[in-house]
């Protein structure tokens, strides 16, 4: 059908089958991101919110303070398309968290944070097991910095032993560390390149299983489980942790609560290093890479380390009186919008957006990173510059326009891990080291921009300060 719906918000022209994916498949190879490529679209048609039909799938995209607000927070928006990539994405059903609603996922989602709370998730607890991370990656560039360090080779790996904790108690492996992120990396690349095709055209599975990126994406999932199904069997066997994710889960599947399975806790646990895991070392990644490419601005934060902390090790209670140092954080968040577009949402009922009518099951977007570079909300938006986070007085000033974790009941759960990582991570090592280019050669700071946003690979020379 390529006949619009009523006042269905504008956008480009459908065609039979394919509906408008040509258009937008070009714009996004051309702008480098289906994010900027659709952002793009919105302002070719004067729009903040952008119509569109991908295949058979009807897409929205939201643009704009108001809008975006609307959607994060409205009740009628909180649903999760049940496309096949998604299914794909969740082992083939439709569980866990990230990607189910309804009931099932309001149960699991409440008990998850409930239960990662009373194992010291967001408390001291936290705080100390995100300390001794920062001693190993200390402890490594210690050893290590006779040569160039690429912070990809320590910072997944940090953040994922503290997700694994949480997880399931004990402390992973360091080949199974090494195979997970593997695996989780590779598994985020094959998305990013197969995604898009194999979730508009399913039936391309069985004619280029290979091409399409699903064999190999299936024989990912397939180790993944793997990995967490070999954890489970432990608790179960009583060789593993007892403080943990893993344990509470399995007491509830034992008190016979009938959505509570092995295969739900399977799936929530992949949903946890799934979402935690890249995301978080990415901004730290973006963090260090600022610095290294601003030595002026290194210093400033050193300064103000050094004079603040002296050789305290850091805690996330430092954030406010390191001033700079938070306002530089959270510019990076801004500059580098790791979730440039958030959801995706399924619409379950019809609704209103701007004066369009947008029909029950279409999916939304939500165009985080667009709200980030507004030009009515910040000054040269296209500045890095932390002192837009700091007020005439010297305090350090949130803005209400910053949504890198999102907001309203789908909200990210773990932002209070990811906050206090990246803090404690970064003030940790820019309060021993110096971080330089190394070979006179100043890596880009150019985003690459897929499903998240990461930096290009660099290496940096790390010089003790003292
Ligand atoms: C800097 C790091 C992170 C960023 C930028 C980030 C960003 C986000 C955003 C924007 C959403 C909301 C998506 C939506 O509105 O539809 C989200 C959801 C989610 N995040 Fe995070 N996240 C980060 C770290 C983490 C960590 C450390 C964890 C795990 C402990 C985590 C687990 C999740 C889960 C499970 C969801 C799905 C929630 C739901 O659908 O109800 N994230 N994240």
């Amino acid at each position: 059908n390529i006949t619009k719906p009523r006042n269905y918000p504008p956008g480009p022209k459908w065609y039979p089958f394919l509906g408008c994916s040509g258009v937008v498949q070009s714009i996004s190879a051309k702008h480098g991101s289906q994010w900027k490529g659709l952002s793009e679209l919105a302002k070719e048609y004067s729009t903040q919110v952008l119509g569109l039909k991908l295949c058979g799938e009807l897409v929205v995209v939201v643009y704009g303070t108001k809008n975006i607000r609307q959607v994060f927070t409205g009740k009628e928006f909180e649903g999760r398309p049940n496309s096949f990539f998604i299914k794909l994405r969740c082992l083939g059903k439709r569980m866990g968290i990230t990607f189910t609603d309804g009931p099932l996922w309001r149960e699991h989602r409440q008990f998850t944070v409930k239960h990662l709370r009373n194992i010291g998730f967001g408390k001291t607890g936290m705080e100390r097991d995100i300390q001794s991370e920062l001693s190993n990656i200390l402890d490594y560039i210690d050893k290590n910095n006779d040569k160039p360090i690429n912070p990809k080779n320590i910072l997944p790996a940090a953040v994922m032993n503290v997700l694994w904790k949480y997880v399931a108690g004990d402390r992973i492996k360091e080949e199974r560390l090494k195979f997970l992120l593997d695996l989780l990396s590779a598994r985020s690349k094959a998305f990013s390149m197969a995604g898009g095709w194999l979730n508009q055209v399913p039936w391309c599975r069985y004619i280029v299983p290979e091409l399409s990126g699903y064999s190999l994406i299936t024989k990912m999932n397939q180790q993944l489980s793997e990995i967490i199904e070999e954890a489970i069997r432990k608790h179960k066997n009583n060789v593993s942790g007892q403080n943990d994710f893993i344990t509470s889960f399995l007491k509830e599947i034992n008190e016979t609560n009938s959505s509570f399975t092995e295969d739900q806790l399977k799936t929530i646990c992949l949903d946890l290093l799934i979402a935690g895991s890249q995301t978080t070392s990415n901004v730290l990644e973006f963090a260090f890479l600022v610095v290294l490419r601003n030595r002026a601005l290194q210093e400033k934060l050193f300064d103000e380390i050094n004079t603040v902390l002296g050789n305290k090790q850091p805690s996330w209670n430092d954030s406010y009186r390191l001033v700079y140092t938070s306002a530089f954080l959270l510019e990076v968040q801004r500059y580098y919008t790791i979730v440039p577009l958030a959801g995706p949402r399924r619409l379950l009922d019809d609704a209103v957006i701007d004066g369009y009518l947008i029909p029950k099951e279409t999916t939304i977007l939500i165009s985080v990173g667009d709200v980030h570079f507004d030009p009515e909300i910040w000054d040269d938006p296209h500045e890095f510059k932390p002192e837009r986070f700091i007020d005439e007085r010297g305090a350090l000033k949130n803005s209400e326009h910053m949504y890198p974790f999102g907001l309203g009941r789908r909200r990210c759960p773990g932002d209070s891990l990811a906050k206090s990582f990246i803090f404690i991570v970064f003030v940790g090592v820019l309060q021993k080291y110096r971080i330089e280019h190394c070979n006179g050669v100043l890596p880009s700071g150019d985003p690459i921009i897929g499903l998240i946003s990461s930096p290009r690979p660099y290496a940096a020379d790390f010089i003790p300060r003292s």
